[in-house]
This record gives C-alpha cells, sequence and structure tokens, in this order.
C-alpha cells in the first residue's frame, strides 16, 4: 500500500514547500493559486510552511503581497475575510538568494530550520523546480553543500519540464540530479497527467467491463489525439523557439496520453506498475530510423499571418523573440504504431500546434464498423462508433452510437450518449498542479514520469528531430487561425480515414450531437 493510499482522506504531511522561481510566471499563474487551493480544501497540514526563492528582493510582506495577487487573479477560489487570508498569508517566507552561491543556500538552511521549530515541522522538505532547466543540476548540488539536505525528515525534488532537450541532455541532467537525490525522491511533472481527464483514463478502461474486451486491434481502427492552442508563444517565444512543438508537447504530454491510453493493465495500482506498464508502451513505438520513413509519417508546419474571429493575427516569425528566419515547428503531427500484440495496425494520429481555431484536448477511439451493414438496403451508411474523452477545458466523455431516428420507421442517426464533467453544477475540478503537489508531497509518483519513461520517450523523438535537423527548411506553413496545413489530413486518407472533428467545430453537418453538452 502506498502512503498516498494510506493517507487518501487525510492531508498532506507536515512539510517546508520550497518554491524556487518564485517571483516567476509558473509560480505566480499556477503554484501559489493551487497551494491556496489545497489549503481551502484543507488538504494542507496545519503545520505547513512555504519559502519562496528566487534573486529579486522581496520582505516578506512584498512577497505576501505578490501571493495574494496571484490568488485574486488565478486561483479558483475567492479570497475570503481578512483574517483567514492572514492566518494562511503568515505561512508564506521568502528568501532572496542566487542559485549558484552556495552561501545563500547556507542561509536558507538557518531560515528553515527557524520556521521548522516555529511550526513543529518534523524537517520533511519538498523542492520544487519552477526554473530554467539549466539551473535544476546548480539547484540540486548547492541544496547538499548547503546543508538543505540534512533535515530529520524526507527530502522531495519536483521538477518542471522541459526535462532536457534531447535524450543526451537529459541523460546528463538526470545524473547530476541523481547525485544528490534517489529516483524515489525525483518527480518530475508532466502537468498532463494532473488533468482529471487524463488521470480517469485509467478508470475508463479498468473499471468498466465493456471498454477492455474491445480495446485491441480486433476492435479499434485508429486512435485520434488532438492537442490544440488558439495561443500563439506568447512571452515565451525564447524558449519555444529553440525547442518547437515536438519537444514542447510531443516528447511529454502526447506520449504520455498515448501510453495511458495503450498501456495493459496492471497487476496492481502501485506507482510502479503503472510506470512498468507505460514504459512498455514507449519503448514499443516503431522508431521512424531513416528521413524518408520520418517524412511519410510525420508532418511539420509553422504559423503564418492569419486571422481569428476577425481580428488578425501576426505569423510566428514575427513573434516577440523569435528568430525572423526561423524553421522552428509550431505545430505538428503523426502517425505511430505501436508494435506489440494488442495495437500491431492500429495507427495512432497525434497532432498539436498553436495558432489553431480551438483550445481543445481529446482523445478520439474509432472502432471498427459492424462485420456486415444490414441497413445497407435501406441506403444507411453507418458511422463508426467512437468513444471521445475530452480533456481540456471542457472535460467529459461520451460515446457516439447509432441509434432509430425517434418516430420514424426506418431512419438511422447517429447520436452521442454524453457525460460532461464540467457542465455539471457542483463538479469544480481541481487544476492539474494542486493534485500533483498533493501527490508529490504525499509520496505517490503515480502521476509523475519515471525516468526510464522520459528516455524512451526522448529516444523515439530524437530520430524525428535528428532527421528534421538535415532538412531544416522544410516546414510546410499554415494561416495562423486554421487546422495547420493539407498534408495532415494525407496522414489519415492514405489509411481510409479523416481527423473527426474536436469539440464541436466544423460540424455543422454533424446531426450526432444532438442532446449533447455542445
Ligand atoms: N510558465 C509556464 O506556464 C510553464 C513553465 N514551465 C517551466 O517552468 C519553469 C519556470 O518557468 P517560468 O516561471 O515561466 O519562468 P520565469 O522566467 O517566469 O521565472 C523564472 C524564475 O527563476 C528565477 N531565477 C532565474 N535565475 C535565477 C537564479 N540564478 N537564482 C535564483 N532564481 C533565479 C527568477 O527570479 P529572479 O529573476 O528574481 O531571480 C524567476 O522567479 C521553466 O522550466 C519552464 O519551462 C513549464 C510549463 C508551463
Ligand atoms: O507544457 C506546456 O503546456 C501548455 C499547454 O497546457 P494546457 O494545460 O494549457 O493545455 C503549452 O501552452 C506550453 O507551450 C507547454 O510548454
Amino acid at each position: 500500500m502506498t502512503e498516498k493510499q494510506n493517507l487518501e482522506t487525510l492531508q498532506t504531511p507536515s512539510a517546508v514547500f520550497f518554491i524556487f522561481g518564485a517571483t516567476g510566471d509558473l509560480a505566480r499563474r499556477k503554484l501559489f493559486p493551487a497551494i491556496y487551493s489545497l489549503y481551502r480544501e484543507g488538504k494542507l497540514a496545519e503545520d505547513f510552511a512555504v519559502i519562496g526563492v528566487a534573486r529579486r528582493p522581496r520582505t516578506n510582506e512584498e512577497f505576501r503581497e505578490d501571493l495574494h495577487q496571484s490568488i485574486i487573479e488565478f486561483c479558483r477560489y475567492k479570497i475570503g475575510a481578512e483574517e483567514d487570508w492572514n492566518r494562511f498569508a503568515e505561512h508564506f517566507e521568502y528568501k532572496s538568494l542566487d542559485i549558484n552561491n552556495v552561501a545563500g543556500f547556507q542561509e536558507l538552511k538557518e531560515q528553515t530550520e527557524v520556521i521548522e521549530t516555529k511550526y513543529g515541522i518534523p524537517g520533511n522538505r519538498f523542492f520544487f523546480l519552477a526554473l530554467a532547466p539549466e539551473l535544476f543540476g546548480s539547484v540540486s548540488l548547492n541544496l547538499r553543500a548547503g546543508g538543505m539536505m540534512d533535515g530529520t525528515g524526507w527530502n522531495r525534488l519536483v521538477i518542471e519540464k522541459p526535462f532536457g532537450y534531447d535524450l543526451e541532455s537529459a541523460r546528463k541532467l538526470n545524473a547530476e540530479i541523481n547525485e544528490v537525490f534517489k529516483e524515489d525522491e525525483i518527480y518530475r511533472i508532466d502537468h498532463y497527467l494532473g488533468k482529471e481527464m487524463v488521470q480517469n483514463i485509467e478508470v475508463i478502461r479498468f473499471a468498466n467491463a465493456f471498454f477492455e474486451p474491445l480495446w485491441n486491434n480486433q476492435h479499434i481502427s485508429n486512435i485520434q489525439i488532438t492537442l490544440s492552442e488558439t495561443v500563439g508563444v506568447e512571452e515565451r517565444g525564447g524558449y519555444y523557439d529553440h525547442s518547437g512543438a515536438l519537444r514542447d508537447m510531443g516528447q511529454n504530454h502526447m506520449l504520455q496520453m498515448l501510453a495511458m491510453i495503450a498501456m495493459e493493465p496492471p497487476s496492481r495500482l502501485l506507482p510502479e506498475d503503472i510506470h512498468d506498464e507505460k514504459v512498455k508502451v514507449l519503448r514499443s513505438l516503431r522508431a521512424y530510423m531513416t528521413p524518408e520513413e520520418v517524412d511519410k509519417n510525420v508532418v511539420r508546419a509553422q504559423y503564418g499571418e492569419g486571422e481569428s474571429k476577425g481580428k488578425t493575427l501576426p505569423g510566428y516569425r514575427q513573434e516577440d523573440k523569435v528568430d525572423p528566419a526561423s524553421n522552428t515547428e509550431t505545430y505538428f503531427a503523426a502517425r505511430l504504431f505501436v508494435d506489440n500484440f494488442r495495437w500491431s495496425g492500429v495507427p495512432f494520429y497525434i497532432r498539436t500546434g498553436k495558432r489553431l481555431p480551438v483550445k481543445t484536448t481529446e482523445i478520439i477511439v474509432e472502432f471498427k464498423r459492424t462485420p456486415t451493414n444490414v441497413y445497407l438496403g435501406q441506403r444507411h451508411n453507418l458511422e463508426p462508433n467512437l468513444l471521445v474523452i475530452r480533456v481540456n477545458p471542457m472535460e467529459g466523455i461520451y460515446i457516439k452510437i447509432n441509434a432509430k431516428k425517434p418516430g420514424s420507421d426506418s431512419e438511422i442517426q447517429p447520436l452521442a450518449m454524453d457525460f460532461c464533467q464540467s457542465c455539471m453544477i457542483g463538479i469544480n475540478s481541481p487544476e492539474a498542479y494542486e493534485s500533483l503537489i498533493e501527490d508529490a508531497a504525499q509520496g505517490d509518483s503515480t502521476y509523475f514520469t519515471r525516468w526510464d519513461e522520459v528516455s524512451a520517450a526522448w529516444s523515439f523523438i530524437d530520430h524525428i528531430a535528428d532527421a528534421w535537423a538535415q532538412n531544416p527548411t522544410d516546414v510546410k506553413s499554415y494561416p495562423a487561425g486554421s487546422w495547420g496545413p493539407d498534408e495532415t489530413h494525407l496522414l489519415l486518407q492514405q489509411d481510409g480515414y479523416h481527423w473527426w472533428p474536436v469539440n464541436g467545430q466544423d460540424e455543422d453537418d454533424v446531426i450526432w450531437q444532438v442532446g449533447s453538452s455542445n
């Protein structure tokens, strides 16, 4: 039994949470709001403390004011009475230090010991690195050199993505961190694994009798995963231009969702068993070893100028901090194969891009058609059944089935049996970072990525990136606000399939949304 299962109904253990990068964007938009939500839901131990760490000077009061603003702007809970707020905020302190300066860590140690004594915290230390990845190794080494690892409780390290730029850099980073932290102390974040509906994949598959018998190449024709964004690169052009869509979204979120969909049922629900099953999927991905194979199965593109809702949108090369001659892809689509007994021959189509028409993440499982169409005589072309998992921002699942049109003698109509989790009154899904912080504090690594998963994902992605690097200018273009280049449709048409509309887009002629939550 894991620590998480023991503590399912209890609070996180008493600990000091260190947010390295406490003046940054991630802390402001995601981490502080998540901590406040956990507090409001009574999930944080009363004896908790947070020390925000970054270089710029801040008094504790100024830091608490930043915290206040962040909660007002980004948290799903509204701040209550002033005295309640003060009771929460007084648990927060700030320490200005440069990651590269060991002396700062020694001061941090003294500050930590004072706060641990004040709250009676038994030396548990939770280090969240909301920093540029180049700093991850130095933080680990200086935590040890500054005596921060000598507490009397546990130490846990939570690391943001990207975990490396390729397999080689990821290995180097992992080796640096491993000098200080053991694998079971490291929690590598993939925030998609913190999303309710991604966690629900496992339950939908393994807690229902009717999906698993069909979950294989005998009954499923293809699987489509779409992760589309309407935003451009915003203020992250410097990072993104070096990364691109394949590394930013493909290596992590998309392959993790694919692994959850394709993995074998674990014999137990312990974190190690789930990691074991996911890594088998990632290692079974058919590698594309030549540029020709990559060209045949993967499409990359960059957005040019376009428009959405009557507004002109700039092209990628005009974005802030982006090289005006950049060839970085802001979109990719791929046809992948998981070469094992269960999935042999079933294409997994994945696509992601910035500046697409809608913000949505959906997984669509398309089932094979009935062996014969007994309604053909009545000239009915039966649609294939679909299982659709809506991950983000709408959350829910629906199943598309064929049924008799009410009131007609013989008409058949596709309809959606729809469960919309995010539409239901009273359900206010926790943000991904809430559940991830809670899990890591409780020592549950299920929804984090183990090193062998990360390395298997990189070794698959590296083949594509290497092929692209041989021909850097061969990047298609698509207008901002469109669904990507035409070539993306050919990928599926060659196999006799098409992208299913997502999130109600392009569905003017689709009647099966009848009764759905759209
Ligand atoms: N923002 C987001 O939505 C997402 C971010 N991430 C990842 O999270 C990490 C942080 O991203 P983000 O918050 O956007 O980045 P920001 O650039 O906004 O913040 C970086 C933080 O690091 C601090 N910092 C930089 N250098 C040092 C140093 N030498 N010593 C101490 N502190 C330092 C900065 O503070 P100061 O200048 O005061 O030192 C700042 O608080 C990155 O790895 C990013 O890829 C991942 C997914 C989403
Ligand atoms: O990790 C990342 O994810 C976001 C998209 O996350 P979502 O939860 O809003 O769907 C993406 O915008 C960003 O480029 C990437 O680094």
